[in-house]
């Protein structure tokens, strides 16, 4: 199981969903079998009795036991309730994938259709529906599941797109995959928790619509009855007994509550932070005169799939001093990556992370954030990835986006804060900014882009730049300028920069301190002018991998590994 997972599972709040649903289960399973006879059994000498030792809610008027038919009117409301909900999620997901899937008329033509029927209100639809229908329990369940499929469509549809347009579908229509089966393989695991937390949310509103139905009658029919029913007969004598009517009442509020936590588990942006420790004894730095960040022991490890803990940085310790250019180097998943997102707080919720000292411009980052500190890491630590069109919000304009932290942060009017955004991206060197800053990320270049991330870092005070393979994505003449772009930025503000790359001759050339990472570790740390002293083999072997003009091109370049120690192991 998913470690995330079985960690929400077996919070207070899981175990409390798991139990609830536990219990509704066994009720919809064994409920009829055990008190149906209960439930059925009429004895007029106790017709309309109140609550007592005999019956616990009372009596209705043939004399059958409240209590017993709000237990064995569970099967009945769930599964219409499940049935409702399995008509509007599958209905109107096919309509949504179809919708973004078939050829572009067809598209439009749906698209279109999706739209007005989601100008209808959904309880005049699911009305509508059950008058065609007539009264009935699977009227009313054809009714409120189909009252459902435009907003699932809409749904499904919106989900799509947003995953339709990314970089792995593209490859999968390039190799030929057809559309059911990039549908199948690629597009429905993405939409799927979305979709599950919303069909848990559809499920209690199905519930309480038929509750509602049958109150006013369009529902279950006598002598079939569902907890709609049960609340009516008992509302009705609601001032002799209430209990008639709170029992079924209370378990239709239960039930709702059962089925949105239930969603709620499973989403997956309810996260946790992630489990960050500080070993005992250790001395956070202070603001004033200290280095920017300090990292002493760091240690991350990530669950496998058993939900065993790996460590992938072992003990890493560094400091960055204010105008200083720290590189980090070595080959993938070597914890480069790692190690600074540990630094920014941005870990995966599932990492563990322990460490000494773990600190930014004094703010322990092992200990919750406080108001403070979160201001001082929004407008003092500044972050560069590798691919900012995913950095970007696709739907915001570059203005909007530049002018957030100065506005959230620095208190500047919107104005201030658009000039501020203009001066920035000045800075950083893109042309016309005054009509750029109103443009979408993906109206601009991909060197722009880098800029404008680099620009946004500059809309604060930056005191450290953390660019993770910056300029990767780039070729080299806008790697050249983005680099350039990032020193500027370095001399203008003072801030330090961490450079992570997998490439030893831009960091050699572009940092002071060059840490070489190499399975979790730091190898070697050397000044970047002494890399031609490199002690440790691997660092030796990533400089070889470099070909210079003097390299042998009839000679195949040297493979790392050969002549290296043994990794350890994890
Ligand atoms: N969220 C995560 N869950 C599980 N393992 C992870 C997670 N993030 C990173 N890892 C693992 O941690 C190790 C280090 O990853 P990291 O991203 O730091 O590598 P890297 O040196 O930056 O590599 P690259 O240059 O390819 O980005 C890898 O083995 C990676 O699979």
């Amino acid at each position: 199981m998913n470690p995330a997972l079985r960690q929400r599972l077996t919070s207070p709040r899981g175990l409390v969903t798991t139990a609830g649903a536990l219990v509704l289960l066994a009720l919809v399973v064994l409920g009829p079998m055990i008190w149906g006879d209960r439930a059925t059994t009429t004895a007029v000498a106790d017709r309309l009795a109140g609550p007592g030792a005999g019956h616990l809610f009372g009596t209705d008027e043939l004399g059958r036991d409240i209590l017993a038919r709000t237990l064995v009117a569970t099967r009945t409301s769930v599964l219409i309730a499940l049935g409702a909900t399995a008509i509007s999620v599958l209905g109107g997901v096919l309509l949504g994938l179809a919708a973004t899937v078939l050829p572009r008329p067809v598209r439009r033509l749906l698209a279109g259709l999706i739209d007005i029927l989601l100008a209808f209100p959904w309880l005049l639809l699911a009305l509508f529906f059950s008058a065609i229908w007539g009264a009935g329990t699977v009227s009313a369940m054809l009714a409120v599941g189909f009252a459902g499929i435009p907003t699932f469509a809409r749904l499904g549809h919106t989900l799509a797109a947003s995953v339709m347009g990314r970089d792995y579908i593209r490859a999968a229509q390039i190799s030929g995959l057809g559309p059911v089966s990039i549908v199948a393989r690629h597009v429905v695991p993405n939409i799927l928790p979305p979709l599950t937390v919303n069909a848990t949310v559809m499920a209690a509103s199905a519930l309480l619509s038929f509750a509602g139905l049958s109150f006013l009658g369009l529902g279950v029919q006598p002598p079939s009855y569902d907890w709609g029913r049960l609340f009516q007969e008992g509302f009705a004598r609601i001032y002799v007994n209430p209990v008639a009517a709170l029992g079924p009442g209370l378990a239709i509020v239960l039930t709702c509550l059962v089925f949105t936590q239930l969603g709620e588990l499973y989403n997956q942006s309810g996260r946790r932070p992630s489990i960050v420790r500080r070993k005992a004894g250790a001395p956070p730095a202070t603001q004033d005169g200290g280095p920017v960040a300090q990292i002493e022991d760091l240690h991350v490890a990530f669950p496998d799939a058993s939900g065993r803990l790996v460590e992938r940085v072992r003990g890493v310790s560094f400091s960055i001093q204010a105008g200083e250019t720290i590189g980090i180097v070595g080959e993938s998943g070597s914890g480069k990556s790692v190690t600074s997102m540990a630094l920014a707080g941005l870990l995966d919720p599932t990492a563990s992370v322990t460490a000494r000292t773990l600190t930014f411009r004094g703010i322990d980052m092992t200990a919750p954030l406080t108001r403070t500190s979160r201001g001082v890491l929004g407008t003092e630590l500044a972050m560069v990835f590798q691919d900012p069109l995913t950095s970007l919000n696709p739907s915001l304009t570059v203005g909007r986006q530049l002018t957030e932290v100065a506005q959230v942060h620095g208190g500047a009017s919107r104005a201030q804060a658009r000039d501020r955004a203009v001066t920035a991206l000045t800075s950083v060197g893109i042309p016309e900014p005054e009509r750029r800053v109103k443009q979408l990320p993906h109206e601009l270049s991909g060197g722009m882009r880098q800029r404008v991330m680099i620009g946004m870092g500059l809309m604060a005070r930056p005191k450290l730049l953390l660019a993770d393979e910056p300029t990767t994505a780039l070729d080299v003449t806008v790697q050249r300028q983005v680099l350039s772009v990032l020193r500027r930025t370095q001399r203008r503000s003072g801030a330090a920069i961490l450079l992570v790359s997998h490439d030893i001759a831009l960091i050699s050339g572009f940092c002071d301190r060059i840490l070489v990472m190499r399975n979790g570790e730091v190898v070697e740390t050397l000044a970047a002018a002494d890399l031609h002293e490199a002690r440790h083999p691997y660092t030796r072997a990533l400089i070889a991998c470099v070909p210079d003009m003097t390299s042998d091109r009839s000679r195949p370049l040297p493979v790392i590994g050969d002549e290296l120690p043994e990794e350890v192991p994890s």
